[in-house]
């Protein structure tokens, strides 16, 4: 199992010394090859989750186990590499360095990784590139390329250490429609060459459907999305087969049969 949470919960103290529970009691296993889909209004705790699941923050509650290790028990430096190594974030700003190019943005994880990923780093990074189709704009700045570009050179970043489990927040959310469902499309195609789990956050009904299990977020707790009220119900049971605002039926990855499917 990838993740197993157990009641993991996380709680802050506020200036004045108050708790402040931001997430209470959340239960998840996500195995290899999972397409798990969380949607949830703005502030019920979606990116507080994604840190805990990608280890830039810890639980206060609760266990949590990633790639069968007890995160509790990891120290900074083992957590970093675990981090690096296992891990794949996407993100809506696709956060590439400025002023240099897709290879060397591509290329940033493999600095710190050993042996032949860090010495055939460049060709990794070219060969990732070429898998994500950007094969000829090798030498080409970030602020060259268009937004559905920056986010294939973004992730061909994520992928290039094969990470077991990716993370993807708003992956789409700079995206117009087509460009989006082509980069999850792609995201999808390579998690499932490397058998990698992909864990998305998202806003977007059309997004969420493409998923195997769907989760939503009220309030710090984590459901199931078909016990859903609210504008986000649709990412539940029917998404598969609504029509995008634009009235084409939505390219969804995955049978709207499968849309149905909750297990949690
Ligand atoms: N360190 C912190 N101290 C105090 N409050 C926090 C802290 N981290 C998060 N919060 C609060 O916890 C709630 C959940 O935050 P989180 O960023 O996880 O929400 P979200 O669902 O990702 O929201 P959005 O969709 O707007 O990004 C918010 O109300 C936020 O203000």
């Amino acid at each position: 199992m990838l993740v197993e949470a157990r009641g993991v919960g996380r709680t802050v103290e506020l200036p004045g010394g108050e708790p402040l529970t931001i997430l209470s009691d959340v239960d998840l296993t996500v195995a290899e090859h999972d397409l798990v889909s969380i949607v949830g209004r703005s502030g019920s705790g979606k990116s507080t989750l994604l840190n805990l699941l990608g280890l830039l923050d810890a639980p206060t509650h609760g266990e949590l186990r990633l790639f069968g290790e007890d995160t509790a028990r990891l120290g900074g430096r083992a957590r970093d590499r675990l981090r690096g190594s296992a891990i794949g974030f996407v993100f809506q700003q696709f956060n590439l360095l400025p002023g240099r190019t897709a290879l060397e943005n591509v290329q940033t994880p493999l600095l710190y990784a050993d042996g032949r990923e860090f010495w055939q780093r460049e060709r990794l990074a070219r060969e990732m590139l070429e898998r994500v189709g950007l094969g000829e704009r090798l030498k080409t700045r970030p602020e060259r390329l268009s937004g559905g570009e920056q986010q294939r050179v973004a992730i061909a970043r994520a992928l290039i250490r094969r990470p077991r489990l990716i993370l993807a927040d708003e992956p789409t959310g700079a995206l117009d429609l087509e460009t989006g469902a082509s980069v999850m499309s792609l995201i999808e195609e390579v998690a499932a060459e490397t058998g990698a789990a992909l864990v998305t956050i998202t806003h977007d009904p059309a997004i969420a459907a493409r998923s195997k299990r769907h989760f939503r977020l009220e309030a710090g707790r984590l459901l199931p999305a078909e016990h859903a009220a609210g504008p986000d119900a649709a990412a539940g049971a029917d998404a598969g087969a609504r029509p995008d605002p634009a009235g084409r039926p939505l390219h969804v990855g995955v049978p709207a049969s499968a849309a149905e499917e909750v297990v949690v």
